[in-house]
């Protein structure tokens, strides 16, 4: 497959906008060295871009970035695709409404994923965000879909847009690469206020009930 005129346009603003949201990853402090990338859909196509794999965050440049088919073969650029194109492939091609993908190993949100335990929906900014608690995924090896299956179980039978995979970190998702940042950022403040809330007490869980009013507001009545 070759990039074609019509979605070259599209690929362009999208390597920008990529390259450009790597570095809310390192300004929100959510990773180290070369950990962590973000990826976007190209909509309307069965292709994505992706950060260089192992390439450090300074060095990033939208022309840096690889286009890849949803098979996570690659399809425009120079350097290797991140070790999480697989992953990422898969839930494109599983969850149609995904237009973007984040991996960090933020501190909070990792420290939870190495306990296996879900960060409880115990703040209204949670029931905004995620719709309840963050759910924890299956241990995984890198490298091939495994990550991406177990994403894609997890978030089928949650309303989060982060799932932190067991022993590794936080995924999360979004309409766009833009929304998956954002919530990536989230879940990072949480899983730290909540870890801190439970070093004083027991933190207190908020009704399902009003979950659902807080998720409902925050999602169709929030903002502008
Ligand atoms: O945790 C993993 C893979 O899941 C790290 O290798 C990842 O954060 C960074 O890898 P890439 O530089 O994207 O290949």
């Amino acid at each position: 497959m070759t990039i074609t005129a019509d979605v070259a346009t599209s690929v362009r603003a999208l390597r920008e906008e990529v390259c450009r949201l790597h570095g809310e990853l390192t300004r929100n402090q959510l990773v180290s060295w070369t950990a962590g990338n973000v990826s976007a859909r190209v909509p309307g196509h069965d292709l994505m871009v992706i950060k260089p794999s192992g390439v450090a965050y300074d060095d990033l440049t939208p022309e840096s970035m690889v286009v890849c088919d949803l098979h996570g073969e690659v399809v425009d650029g120079d350097l290797s695709p991140s070790s999480d194109t697989a992953a990422a492939a898969y839930v494109y091609r599983h969850l149609p409404e995904v237009g973007g993908i984040v991996h960090t190993h933020s501190p909070y949100a990792t420290a939870w994923a190495a306990r296996g335990e879900p960060v409880p929906c115990v703040l209204t900014m949670m029931a905004d965000e995620f719709g309840g608690e963050i759910p924890v995924g299956p241990f995984a090896l890198i490298g091939d879909d495994a990550i991406g299956r177990g994403i894609v179980q997890t978030l089928q039978s949650s309303s989060s847009c982060a799932v932190l995979m067991q022993n590794h970190g936080p995924f999360t998702v979004g309409k766009d690469a833009r929304a998956a940042v954002k919530a990536a950022v989230m879940c990072e403040d949480v899983a730290r206020t909540v870890h801190i809330a439970r070093q004083i007490g027991t933190p207190i869980p908020i009704a399902e009930a009003d979950v659902a009013s807080l998720f409902d507001r925050y999602q169709n009545v929030y903002g502008q």
